[in-house]
């Protein structure tokens, strides 16, 4: 299945009927080139199954059902079932392709893989919901790979190291699961329509956390807690806890939440599991 040019896609819309939603941020990818590079990512392995997350005009979906088993691609928009069929309805890889009309957020990821299956997680959903899916790869513990594409601000903080101004509670929680890359960034001009903002593709790669499965809900809160006042130093969250600002914590009560990396955080968290409850 080739990219659609945006006159190409202009044309299909047309012919179904199809009128694009900004609210579901229907901005699809049109650009050969970018879509060639996102293709170099995946090597083509008979054993992976792709769970698609926002299958819009099927331009990623076609190159992952050429590299993957088959592609589960979740699309919540109905109306682009017709777009779908014709898209789909002389094209060889339509058996590798299994088109799923649901919120993708909402669906049980884990149930789609069998025996022997590495589940691969991609897509490219509305920026306004991007905190969410992070949060739900973070809990699919059965996904260990995966490639998203996000608003570069929000790319940006996900992926920022201690220190960094744009290190944020969500970067700690998300780096405490995966590591994550930038794999490619991508001008407005490769969507159509265009949008007003630029984007990134981030891969992860989940790593041994290090928490016990009962820990990861406390975790995070405490992760988004201390961050709450991000420059203030940790002694205010450590009173509003109740934990003592001598002793152990004594040093760290004089730090801000945004020079911890990860793993200090989960000391941190243990240390303070100790004293009180969180
Ligand atoms: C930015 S477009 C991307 C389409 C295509 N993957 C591409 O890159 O050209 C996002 C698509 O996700 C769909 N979508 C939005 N929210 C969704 C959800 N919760 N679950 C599944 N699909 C969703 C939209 O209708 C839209 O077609």
């Amino acid at each position: 299945m080739n990219a659609l040019t945006p006159t190409a896609l202009r044309d299909l819309l047309n012919r179904t009927g199809v009128v694009l939603s900004k609210r579901l941020g229907q901005n699809f990818l049109v650009d050969g080139n970018v879509l060639a590079s996102m293709a170099s990512l995946f090597p083509s392995d008979e054993n992976v199954v792709f769970i698609e997350v926002g299958a819009g005009a099927l331009a990623l979906t076609g190159i992952l059902a050429e590299r993957g088993k088959r592609v589960v691609a979740y699309e919540i928009d109905e109306r682009l079932r017709k777009v779908h069929d014709a898209l789909l309805a002389d094209d060889p890889l339509r058996t590798r392709i299994e088109l799923r009309y649901e919120d993708a957020l909402e669906a049980d990821w884990c149930t789609l893989g069998h025996e022997g299956e590495t589940l691969v997680l991609m897509g490219n959903l509305p920026y306004l919901r991007s905190s969410e899916t992070v949060l739900k790869l973070i809990r699919t513990d059965c996904i260990g790979q995966a490639c998203l594409l996000f608003q570069r601000e929000f790319a940006t903080r996900l992926a920022a190291h201690s220190g960094n101004g744009d290190y944020s509670s969500l970067s700690v929680v998300a780096q405490t699961f995966f590591d994550i890359k930038r794999l490619l960034e991508l001008s407005p001009d490769v969507f159509f329509p265009r949008p007003e903002v630029s984007s990134t593709l981030l891969g992860f790669l989940r790593r041994p956390s290090g928490l016990e499965d009962a820990e990861v809900a406390p975790f995070m809160r405490f992760v988004q807690q201390s961050f709450l006042h991000r420059r203030k130093k940790l002694a205010d969250f450590f009173r509003r806890l109740g934990v003592p600002l001598t002793g152990e914590f004594a040093g760290t009560s004089q730090l801000r939440p945004e020079v911890l990396t990860p793993p200090e955080f989960i000391d941190l968290f243990r240390a303070v599991s100790q004293v009180t409850r969180v």
